[in-house]
Formats: structure tokens, sequence, C-alpha cells
């Protein structure tokens, strides 16, 4: 297959952890005989300093011809810090969504076997918990209306949803559900917000195409403490824009690490494939951040385009890795130095020498021990 993917590598630990996605894609690309174009723009924060505007109209014109997008990070203390700045990084890929209709953002949440016990949650509580999360993207109260009175002093921003967004997005909840464990919860807050309540009648109705699938609620407020006490009760999660972006992250304490979860973000048209974390600004150019969310997010690319042992063969390294502690410091205490890059590295051999089950990983040495 022939794919032409737009790499937008972003700000702080994005460039570091898209290079790993990028060699895992190289390697999936000789293994089966792909041929993968990579083309970089710049986003964020470093497109603001190179060209004064977060999202240029040449990464969005090359994000529009490319078969899929492949997102690092954005965000920058600078910007952070100040709240009074107008032009900021997360306007680049808010845009960046909202001109691809990127509607729906997927977020898979897994508990690895081997990973159990780096989760400060007990084991019997997320042994088995598997979970996908299904987030409107370009939607609610992140693009309603924002003002702020002259004074200064009152500040809105508006949550507004129509059916239509509504309806798009639970349609691909259910489908994923029904090749699933035929379970959707809505998360709202359905007491409060008349959007959440436009949510449960939309959806409601919805889940009677799918009879198949069962259909629950739950306020968001409780949703969050289910998700710790009581995750293995989740199969599809479907949610609006802003409440789904909390609870995944969230979730990610159930897997160990935020630098493992994945996501792609659809539309009718575009698709890009991101990590769920953010710029890690702390771990910039320190070659410590986890690749993993980004490789994974390259798996879920392949995915799309229905490359399914492409993919899984991403997913059967990437579990290697992590049995062996070939893994970054956020989720590893048996080894002090795998890199980032090493990470990369290992998965790389890994896809480059699928059927040997006697890899000798030479390259990858973890101080005083190499692992064979
Ligand atoms: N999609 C995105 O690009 C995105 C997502 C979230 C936040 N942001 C931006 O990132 C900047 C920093 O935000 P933040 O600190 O709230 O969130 P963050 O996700 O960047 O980091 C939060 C914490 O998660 C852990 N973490 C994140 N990524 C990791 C990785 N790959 N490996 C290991 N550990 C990892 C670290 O402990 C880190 O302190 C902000 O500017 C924010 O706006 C961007
Ligand atoms: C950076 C920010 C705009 C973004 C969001 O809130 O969607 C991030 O937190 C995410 O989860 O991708
Ligand atoms: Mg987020």
């Amino acid at each position: 297959m022939k794919l032409q993917i737009a790499v937008l590598p972003g700000d702080g630990i994005g460039p570091e952890v898209t290079n790993q996605a990028i060699k895992v894609l190289k390697a999936i690309a000789s293994e089966f005989d792909h041929t993968f174009k990579f083309k970089t723009a710049d986003v964020g924060a470093v497109a603001i300093d190179n060209h004064n505007n977060p999202l240029p109209d040449a990464t969005l014109k090359l994000c529009k011809s490319s078969d899929a997008i492949l997102f690092g990070a954005i965000g920058h203390p600078k910007y952070d810090n100040d709240p009074s700045a107008k032009v900021r990084p997360e306007q680049g890929l808010l845009k960046l969504r909202k001109e691809l209709e990127l509607f729906a953002n997927i977020r898979p949440v897994k508990a690895y076997e081997s990973l159990l016990d780096k989760s400060p949650l007990k084991r019997h509580i997320i042994k088995g918990v598997d979970i996908s999360i299904y987030r409107e993207l370009t939607g609610g109260i992140y693009f309603g209306k924002k003002e702020l009175s002259e004074d200064g002093n009152v500040a809105s921003d508006l949550c507004e949803y129509s059916r239509e967004e509504i309806e798009r997005v639970a349609h691909l909840a259910f489908e994923a559900a029904q090749s699933r464990n035929n379970k959707v919860t809505l998360v709202d807050k359905a007491n409060v917000l008349e959007t959440s309540r436009l949510w449960r009648r939309v959806v409601t109705e919805i889940a009677k195409q799918y009879g198949d699938v069962e259909l629950d609620f739950l306020f968001v407020d409780n949703a969050a403490m289910q998700m710790i006490l009581n995750p293995k009760q989740f199969d599809v999660i479907l949610t609006e824009n802003m409440f789904g972006d909390i609870i995944s992250d969230e979730a990610s304490v159930i897997g160990g690490s935020i630098g493992l979860l994945a996501s792609a973000s659809v539309g009718k048209k575009y698709a890009m494939f991101e990590p769920v974390h953010g710029s890690f600004p702390q771990a910039t150019n320190k070659n410590i951040a986890n690749p993993v969310a980004s490789i994974l997010s390259a798996a879920m690319l392949l995915e799309h385009f229905e490359l399914f042992s492409e993919a899984q063969l991403v997913k059967l390294a990437v579990e290697k890795s992590l049995k062996l502690h070939i893994s970054t410091p956020d989720i590893n205490s048996k080894y002090d130095n795998v890199s980032t890059s090493k990470v990369g590295d290992f998965i790389e051999d890994f896809i480059n020498n699928p059927g040997d089950t006697n890899m000798n990983f030479t390259n990858i040495h973890l101080g005083q021990s190499t692992i064979i």
C-alpha cells in the first residue's frame, strides 16, 4: 500500500516520540512491502515561533492532501504560564480537529498483564480492563463562544451541542461495541446540564437501532469514581468533549502511565493519530519520554487502513518490550537507563525479525546487562 503521512511533531517531547513512531512505520513498510512517504510540518508553539501562527496554512494544506496525519504534542510553559496570551499552541490542535472535522476521538485503555503492578490501583481491580473511550472532539465547551468582559472580571464559555453532532459519534460508539462486549456507557451530567439531557435523548433513540448493545448512563462525577473503583464494568464509554478529555487521563492510571495511551481522531474524510498525553515540557530533549503512546497511535493508523497484521505486529512488539522491561522510567524500575530511542530501537528490531524467537537484541545495552 502507498500512503502519504503528514507528520506534525509539535513541541516538547512531541518530536522525540514521533521519531520512534516513524521508525516503527518504516520497519513495517519494509517488512510488508508498503511505501510510506512522510512529510513534516510545524504546529503549536514551534509554529508560532517560526510563522506566528499555531496552524500555518501550509500545515493544514499538507494535512488535507495526505492520507493520514501523525501528530506529536503541542504546548509550551511560556503560554501555560501566561493566561493573557491571545495566540496559543493549543489553538493549532483545536483548529486542526475542527477544520478536518475529526469528530470522534477513540482512546483505548488497557491493563497490560506485565504492568499490573505499575498502577497505583490494586491488581485485582485492573486485571482484564479493556475500555474504548469515544470522545466527541469538535463540539461542546471547547468550541462555543468565549467571552471576557471589558474589565476582565467576568468570563464565559458556551457549551453547545446539536443532535447531528451527537448522532455521528454515537453511531461509531455503538458500532464499536458490537465488535467488542456489546455495552455502551454514556457519561454525562444530565442532572444539571441541558446539553447532557440532549445527549441522553439522542443516544437513547440511537440505541434502538442497536438491539444487541446494552446502553447505560453514568453522571460524570460518579463515572470518575467508578473508573478507579471498578473499571472492569466498562466496555465502550461515549462522552462529550471535555468529560472525555478528563476521564481518559484518569483512565491512563489503569495502564500504569499516560505514556502508553494512544488515540485516533477520525471524521468522514480525514484521520489523525495522536498520543493522549501532552508535550511533557519537563522531559524535552532528555530522551526519557515514553514513545509507546505514539507508536500505538501509529498502530491505530495501520488499522485505519485495514493493515491488521501490520498493526498486530506493532502491538506484539510493544507487549514484548513491556514484558522485558525495555521501557522508559515512567513504568520501568528494573533498569535505569532505557531511553525513548532505545524503546524505539527494540520495537523496530522486533518488527525486522518477527519470526525469530531467539532474537538477540544486541543493540539494546542496559547498563551492565544485555537483554538476550
Ligand atoms: N494533545 C496534546 O498535544 C496535548 C495534550 C495534553 C496537554 N497538552 C499540552 O502539554 C503541555 C503540558 O501539559 P500537562 O503537563 O498538563 O500534560 P502532559 O500530558 O504533557 O504531562 C503530564 C504528566 O504526564 C506524564 N507524561 C506525559 N507524557 C508522557 C510520556 N510520553 N512518557 C512518560 N510520562 C509522560 C508526566 O509525568 C507529565 O508530568 C501543556 O501546554 C498542555 O496544553 C497537549
Ligand atoms: C491540548 C488540549 C487542547 C487537548 C484537549 O483538551 O483536547 C489535550 O488535552 C488532549 O487531550 O488532546
Ligand atoms: Mg487531554
